[in-house]
């Protein structure tokens, strides 16, 4: 049986919640536009395969040409922080993780990431397209570095490299080996091999057995690793 947010026992926001988002340009003062909130297991980055509660914003003001969320683009759910906090508080798993959508361009996020690292271990998945100085030191980023295959290699802030803490993941989603061979020389300009590297493939476009040898050849010191997600449920199921 295919999950959505209807059926996931964890979905906080209801089916009936979700048919009525708004646009995000609707969103009131001083609170952030949710897409969705639930718990899945986590699917991507150094904690795949824990209970992970999801807290999805809406909006991204990049278009990454492959983006598996574009449903995230417009509509969401204004809640303020502290309803926020009431829903994640509601769920007993004890990491949290911010995505979207982008979830950085919401400048209230700062606040929200504060306020959940003071109860649970909190991740943010980001484009790494906006400033993360202010990220709450104790939140580990998952920072996407958009290779060319996204259409969105402009979009990389390269200040935001001197701001990784050691803990932080860096991760390239790639579409082909003209992605890998820049993804690598990213690598080495940028003097990045210390850091937590992940080397994701496009679901569906790039073949993982392809990337392994590319990575295995090469003797890089980065992990292949893929959305576990989509090989749990159908890889168009919403909600996991
Ligand atoms: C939907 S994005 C949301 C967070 C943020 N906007 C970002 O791009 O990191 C979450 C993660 O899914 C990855 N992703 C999106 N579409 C994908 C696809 N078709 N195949 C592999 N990874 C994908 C993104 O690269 C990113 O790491
Ligand atoms: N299960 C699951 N794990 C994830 N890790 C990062 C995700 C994301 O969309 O940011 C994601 C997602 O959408 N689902
Ligand atoms: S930045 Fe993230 S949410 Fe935005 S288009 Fe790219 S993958 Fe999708
Ligand atoms: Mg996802």
């Amino acid at each position: 049986m295919t999950q959505t947010a209807a059926t996931n026992p964890l979905a906080i926001l209801s089916t009936e919640q979700t048919r009525r988002l708004e646009p995000i340009e609707r969103r009131p003062v001083g609170t952030l536009m949710v897409h969705e909130i639930y718990t899945s297991i986590q699917g991507e980055g150094l904690d795949a395969g824990l209970p992970c509660i999801f807290v999805r914003l809406a909006g991204c003001p990049l278009r990454c040409r492959w983006c598996d969320t574009t449903h995230a683009f417009r509509d969401g759910q204004a809640m303020t922080i502290d309803q926020l906090l009431d829903a994640v508080d509601a769920l007993p798993t004890d990491i949290v993780e911010l995505t979207g959508g982008e979830p950085l361009a919401q400048p209230e996020c700062y606040e929200l990431l504060a306020a959940l690292a003071d109860r649970k271990r909190v991740l943010i998945e980001t484009s790494g397209a906006m400033p993360i100085d202010r990220v709450d030191s104790r939140v580990t980023i998952i920072m996407d570095i958009k290779c060319p295959g996204s259409g969105e290699v402009a979009s990389n802030l390269l200040s935001n490299l001197a701001y990784l803490k050691a803990n932080d993941q860096l991760k390239f989603v790639l579409a082909d080996r003209a992605d890998f061979d820049w993804a690598v020389d990213f690598i080495d300009r940028h003097h990045l091999r210390e850091h937590e590297l992940l080397f994701s493939p496009v679901f569906g476009e790039l073949n993982p057995a392809d990337l392994s040898a590319w990575v295995i050849d090469a003797a890089l010191p980065v992990r292949v690793q893929l959305q576990i997600h989509k090989y749990v449920w159908h890889p168009e199921t919403r909600g996991v």
